[in-house]
């Protein structure tokens, strides 16, 4: 029976995989990843760790799994996305820390570029507004500030990319320095239309084209894995960025298919088939994984809740009303509602659709009688709600462009097992969520582009068809609550909100 080995760097662990070709997890291996925060704002990772991380997991996952690398059929890899590492092309050192995703330095150029009048062009190249958050102005930043940086990559000396690039890059002995499109469209330099890297953007941040990775499908044999490093030659052969490959493990190959995924924050992504969507709603375009040379470029609608699981993590840290994560269930179901309290746990701003970078969180409703279980409850029905906020939003840029609006949400993420939240999200949207027996999505994913890439599997009508066979052990939550007060809860959320915002200091 063909296995297939997925890579999952996140930004919190680094994980390795191995599934058996019906999408069964054989073995795990996971390591977690130390963050550095050398200043305020500023959040890096150490790239060598990531890779020895990576390595390491990878020979645990094949041992645990009793197999060796000839029973592999190909290696796909998943990723935290748009965080950005450029290294020496000789010598395979990287000349800084990787910047990652959250790391904030970049916003006076995004400021500058933003009053310079460049959002639009960015926008309809990328699909993406002007934040820090995106590759490019990490990229920017290294070239300037570390000595030597500019005419090294000049002289074509240098090599950036994101975390897949990276470990591609070691995983093939330095031979292949690439990316996939997926990826390629969260750096703020690849227009998602043409699919290449734009040069109007490249001269507008001044980034020498010579430090750029290839451009691929996402699945793709990219190369050979180092025969050194797991004792065969294996094909490397899928590369998506985590949150599409999520978006291609729930089989959302379709327009009108959505995911969300329910981590620390929450990352809903919307399928909109070969048309790219522009949102008028505040959401991003992005490129979805791409199964193969031969399938036409996808594009997906994508919003991100910034707190998510992160509120049940205050509760147990800042609050102390639990211990652990798993107890925020029991205590909420201890009262039947919030008892009129809403939480709206801005504690970093609100994400999409509010993009209210100074709203502050707020706990409202409060009365005499409101304990710490109605603040649970609250607490979860925020997950919800937010998600809820950009689902109505990706609703509405798809019937306003005439497109199919979701029918159902599919899940996954750490939260996902939280059952109180998946039916109160069920109730919320007024639509089914439905949850699968793995949640590991991502990595499923990434292992079947690869397994797409080598022929384990011959298209996507046969990996909808496995997703649906897994889905039979899976779990369905139907909505329960009348529409007349699923609106109701949505209008006291939206004024919470309102209040949220109004406190806010600038
Ligand atoms: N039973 C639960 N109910 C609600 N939230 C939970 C539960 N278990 C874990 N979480 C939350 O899920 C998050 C972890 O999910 P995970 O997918 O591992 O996140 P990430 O990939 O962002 O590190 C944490 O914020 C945690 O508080
Ligand atoms: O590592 P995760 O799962 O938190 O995902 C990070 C996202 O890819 C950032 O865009």
């Amino acid at each position: 029976m063909p296995h297939l080995l997925a890579l999952d760097q996140g930004t919190s662990s680094t994980r390795s995989i191995v599934f058996d070709d019906s999408g069964r997890i054989v073995a795990l291996a996971q390591r977690e990843l130390p963050q550095h925060f050398p200043q305020p704002g500023w959040v890096e990772h150490d790239a060598l760790q990531i890779w020895a991380d990576q390595l390491a997991t990878a020979r645990e996952a094949l041992a645990h799994a009793g197999l060796g690398a000839r029973d592999i059929a190909a290696i796909g890899i998943t990723n935290q996305r748009e965080t950005t590492v450029l290294w020496h092309r000789r010598t395979g050192q990287p000349l800084h820390r990787a910047i990652v995703w959250q790391d904030r330095r970049g916003e006076p150029l995004c400021a500058e570029l933003r009053a310079q009048g460049h959002a639009a062009l960015i926008r309809e190249r990328t699909g993406l507004v002007v934040d820090s958050y995106f590759s490019a102005t990490k990229l920017r930043w290294l070239l300037d500030h570390v000595p030597g940086a500019r005419a090294l990559a000049e002289a074509g000396e240098l090599a950036f990319g994101t975390i897949d690039s990276w470990l591609l890059w070691q995983l093939s002995g330095g031979r292949v320095h690439a990316t996939d499109v997926s990826n390629a469209s969260r750096t703020m330099l690849f227009d998602i239309g043409r699919q290449r890297w734009c040069p109007e953007l490249l001269a507008l941040l001044q980034i020498p084209a010579a430090v750029l990775p290839a451009v691929h499908p996402s699945s793709h044999v990219f190369g050979d894995c180092d025969a050194q490093h797991l004792g065969a030659a294996l094909p490397l052969a899928g590369v998506a960025g985590d949150q599409q490959a999520a978006l291609f493990g729930q089989a959302c190959f379709e327009p009108g298919l959505v995911k969300n995924t329910y981590g620390t924050g929450c990352f809903m992504l919307m399928h909109t088939g070969p048309q790219q969507q522009t949102s008028t709603h505040g959401l991003i375009t992005t490129t979805a994984a791409q199964a193969g040379a031969q399938a036409a470029p996808g594009y997906a609608l994508e919003g991100s809740v910034f707190v998510g699981g992160a509120v049940v993590q205050w509760l147990r840290d800042g609050l102390k009303a639990i211990r652990s994560s798993s107890e925020v269930q029991a205590l909420a179901e201890t009262v039947p509602d919030a008892g009129g309290v809403v939480f709206v746990p801005a504690f970093t701003g609100l994400g999409a659709p509010y993009w209210d970078a100074n709203a502050r969180g707020a706990i409202v409703g409060l009365s005499r009688g409101s304990t710490v279980a109605h603040i649970a409850r609250a607490a979860l029905e925020s997950i919800a709600f937010q998600s809820a906020a950009l689902l109505q939003a990706m609703a509405q840029d798809v019937l306003a462009s005439g497109g199919t609006a979701p029918l159902e949400l599919r899940v996954d993420g750490g939260a996902s097992v939280n059952a109180l939240l998946m039916q109160t999200q069920a109730d919320v949207l007024g639509l089914p969520v439905l949850r699968p027996a793995v949640t590991e999505t991502t990595a499923l994913g990434a292992a079947w582009l690869a397994g797409l890439a080598v022929g384990v599997y011959r298209n996507t009508a046969e990996l909808a068809q496995l997703w649906r066979d897994g889905q039979q052990q899976g779990q369905r939550f139907e909505p329960r609550l009348p529409p007349a007060q699923a609106l109701a809860q949505m209008a006291a959320w939206e004024a919470a909100v309102r209040q949220a915002r109004a406190g806010s200091f600038t």
